[in-house]
């Protein structure tokens, strides 16, 4: 094994001397490289062999996965340790779908009671609204759901909800995060208020956007509905219990979580309510299902084998040994559209800082930013800069082998077709020969085909990893996402950070919270800086 100071400078060198340069080459030169360089969990393929590794380099990364103790720092999580140490917490979001029910501890005490009391509060209560059972003030059935909240509160049941389309057989559901006053207004507009349940997410039950919105959704309730219908159409979604009884909703509609649960990590529970809504509480339990067996083979696999273990050190390579800043994440999936939204909060959020766990900055990058759009719609806008741009960017290729769409097959042929063609693209390129060749072959003239050939080279050597699935079940996304977040958690052993806090968002909040009164009133500019005093005199010059 590598001493321990020197894995990283190991790996740097490696990467500079003896990793592939040429990936044609490495594929016609080893012809097993595919097997070498790829791993299955059930019909969940992980193929990383169109980036620049050999043996010698999964070596080192093993050895550096070691060396930062990996594999002890996730059975500390797993076992309730309190690794979020900035905040003291225990990161137990896999309780929550811990399937196996045996017990989790936190502090000495079983979480799983209090997991299993609110998975079925939250099944009684869908299945009461799914069937009907569960009626309007006006003693109707629910047609919409609107779910207020932002962030963590948000993305994941929004990314879920729309990637389980085929599966949904509950209430039309809306998403309202954003504090601009045309979200809600436009919401609302979509909806009837007299059939819409609001369920107001957050779980510190602070956050302005959330509060700002719930009360602009309380009033129309009121003015539509009367004070007497704001408790059959709010519930809430908090670990706040006693903020959310204050703002009036009933104790059988608050729907509790735990400081144990981030954020970015919570949907497998309350948070989830709007995905059990859409989908029904049994199908909910098979994505928690898909989940709790990619924790069961995070935790068992040996690291070669072990999905989560060789994506976060692929992805590590990436950013700290080849310093690529970026990857792009592209599902071949149009209902994965907001996957990436919410892999940046999952990715960005948890990595995106520059003081290690000892309180030290961090000695080299940290998470790289995340990016992305679904394909086939990315190759027609950004995917030229992938392909010839001056940056290097790994992509990470999302597709399932089949669709869930009858008598379209030629719709799934082709985009398995361009998902597979963009990786080997970015692997083989095209070299200056070959583009001069193409043209002259077509009848061009040399002078002509040497002034074109240089603009349609592709340097080739581009990495980008493939994830393959049978079927966007509810199954299969909840594995998906898991492996995700087990991906930013060995990231993050590797950098040193702590992946669970998230302190970088606090100063925005304070500087908005002061300066409300600035952009109200126009007073108090004289304190600020000559720039955001002239934003403020700007806008205040256009308003009443
Ligand atoms: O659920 P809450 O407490 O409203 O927070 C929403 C989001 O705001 C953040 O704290 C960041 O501002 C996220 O971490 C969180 O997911």
């Amino acid at each position: 094994m590598t001493s321990k100071s020197n894995a990283l400078a190991t790996l740097k060198s490696h990467f500079e001397s003896d990793a592939p340069k040429d990936m044609r080459a490495a594929f016609s030169n080893d012809p097993k490289r595919f097997e070498k360089n790829s791993a299955r969990f059930d019909d969940l393929l992980f193929d990383w062999s169109k980036c620049a590794v050999n043996d010698q380099t999964l070596n080192l990364l093993e050895d550096l996965a070691l060396e930062k103790d990996v594999a002890a720092k996730r059975d500390a999580m797993f076992s309730g340790e309190h690794i979020n140490t900035t905040e003291d917490r225990a990161v137990l979001h896999t309780a929550l779908r811990n399937r196996t029910n045996l017990p989790v501890t936190e502090d000495g005490e079983d979480v799983m009671h209090g997991v299993n009391a609110v998975l079925d509060q939250m099944g009684s209560f869908c299945e009461g609204v799914r069937s009907g059972e569960i009626k309007t003030a006006n003693g109707k059935n629910f047609t919409d759901i609107v779910n207020i909240g932002i962030g963590g509160s948000d993305l994941g049941p929004a990314m879920a909800v729309l990637a389980l389309a085929p599966y949904h057989d509950g209430p039309r559901c809306h998403f309202v995060s954003n504090i601009d006053g045309a979200h809600i207004a436009d919401t609302l507009k979509n909806v009837q208020l007299e059939t819409t349940l609001f369920i107001v997410a957050s779980k510190t039950f602070t956050t302005i956007e959330t509060m700002t919105n719930a009360q602009t959704a309380r009033q129309a309730v009121v003015d539509a509905l009367g004070e007497e219908a704001v408790p059959s159409h709010f519930c809430a979604v908090s670990t706040a219990l006693d903020k959310v009884a204050e703002f009036g909703i009933e104790a059988d509609r608050i729907f509790g979580f735990w400081d144990w649960v981030g954020g970015r990590y919570s949907l497998w529970g309350a948070i989830g309510l709007p995905i059990m809504m859409a989908i029904g509480a049994k199908r909910f339990g098979k994505f928690l299902d898909g989940a709790h067996a990619m924790d069961k083979h995070f935790k068992e696999a040996p690291t070669r084998d072990n999905l989560p273990m060789m994506l976060g050190l692929i992805g590590y390579y990436h950013r700290a040994v080849c310093d690529y800043s970026t990857r792009a994440v592209i599902p071949y999936d149009q209902r994965l559209s907001r996957l990436p939204a919410y892999l940046q909060q999952l990715d960005m959020e948890s990595n995106g800082k520059s003081t290690t766990l000892d309180s030290q900055s961090t000695s080299g990058p940290s998470g790289p930013i995340v990016w992305g759009e679904p394909g086939t719609n990315g190759q027609h806008a950004f995917f030229q800069l992938l392909h010839q741009g001056t940056d290097i960017i790994p992509v990470e290729f999302i597709v399932a082998a089949t669709a869930h769409e009858k008598g379209m097959d030629v719709h799934h042929e082709l985009l398995l077709a361009n998902c597979f063609a963009q990786s080997e693209a970015l692997m083989k390129g095209r070299s200056l020969e070959e583009a001069h060749k193409q043209l002259t072959d077509k009848g061009m003239g040399k002078a002509e085909a040497d002034r074109l050939a240089p603009h349609k080279v592709f340097s080739g050597n581009r990495p980008s990893i493939t994830l393959v699935y049978e079927k966007l079940t509810p199954f299969a996304l909840g594995r998906l996402i898991a492996l995700y977040e087990h991906r930013v958690f060995v990231e993050a052993q590797l950098y040193g950070i702590n992946a669970f806090d998230q302190w970088g968002v606090e100063l925005g909040k304070e500087l908005a919270t002061a300066l409300l009164p600035v952009v109200q009133t126009g007073e108090g500019t004289g304190k600020l800086d000559s720039s955001t005093a002239a934003l403020v005199n700007y806008i205040r010059s256009y308003s009443g």
